[in-house]
């Protein structure tokens, strides 16, 4: 049974929660944050992707760095639940993990682009949450990738020029914010967690917490 998000333990469906953003945005930034807070009870689809390692990554930590004819094999076999080309890159999200820990009731968040989030919301909708991530300016979109320094400039500029057709998908997603101040975003993506584990579809242990509520008044003679 998955964690609760307050009060009494109430059995719950898993949940998909998709944070999508131009390059530089800080959904990565916003996924880690979340998955270390080990209180809200996260885990994160480790996808696969054809594209180079960052120096900061760890394979198998952030991403499964494949090659081409590894990921096309997988993909064609079945294994990824989506999976787009994106800067030029081939990412996908395995099946497996992703499957076994919703039917174990457990959380998952996923960074994917607009393209893998229509994919899972078409397949899965009454199980995902999308949040799509702003940046408050192009200017700051773009000190943003140069600060953070781990991309060829090339590579650079080919993430700012997608962004604009990126941004454009924001009306694809439930929930849209501003990552203008990282704090706040992160309780802004907390508060969407909570209110949506707290969701009645999801919490299909509630009928047998009403019964027994009521079930306890039973005998009682009205006053
Ligand atoms: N569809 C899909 N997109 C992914 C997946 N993994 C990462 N992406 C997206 O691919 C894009 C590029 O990611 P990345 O190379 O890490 O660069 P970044 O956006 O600059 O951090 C981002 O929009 C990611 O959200 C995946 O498994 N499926
Ligand atoms: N609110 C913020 N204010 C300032 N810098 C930020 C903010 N959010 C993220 N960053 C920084 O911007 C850079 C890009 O963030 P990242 O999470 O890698 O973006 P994305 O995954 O969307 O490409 C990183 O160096 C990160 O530390």
């Amino acid at each position: 049974m998955s964690k609760p998000s307050s009060g009494p333990a109430i059995e719950r469906r898993g949940l998909v929660l998709i944070l999508s953003s131009p390059s530089g945005a800080g959904k990565t930034t916003l996924t880690r944050n979340m998955i270390e807070k080990a209180e809200l009870g996260l885990r994160l689809s480790i996808s696969v992707t054809t594209r180079q390692r960052r120096p900061s990554e760890i394979d198998g930590v952030h991403y499964h760095f494949i090659e081409k004819d590894q990921f096309l094999f997988m993909r064609d076999r079945g294994d990824l639940i989506e999976w787009a080309e994106v800067h030029g890159n081939f990412y996908g999200t395995p099946r497996r993990p992703v499957e076994e820990a919703l039917a174990a009731g457990q959380d998952m968040v996923f960074d994917i682009d607009w393209q893998g989030t229509q994919q899972i919301v078409d397949r899965m909708r009454a199980d995902v949450v999308t949040c799509f991530i702003l940046p408050p300016s192009m200017a700051e979109l773009k000190a943003r990738l140069d600060r953070r320094a781990e991309d060829a400039e090339d590579v650079i500029a080919k993430r700012l020029q997608n962004a604009r057709d990126e941004i454009a998908r924001w009306p694809l997603y439930d929930y849209v914010l501003i990552n203008d101040d990282l704090g706040r975003a992160f309780n802004e993506l907390v508060a969407i967690l909570t209110a949506e584990r707290l969701k009645r579809e999801r919490r299909i242990g509630l009928q047998a917490f009403v019964d027994k509520l009521l079930s306890e008044e039973k005998g009682r003679s009205p006053r």
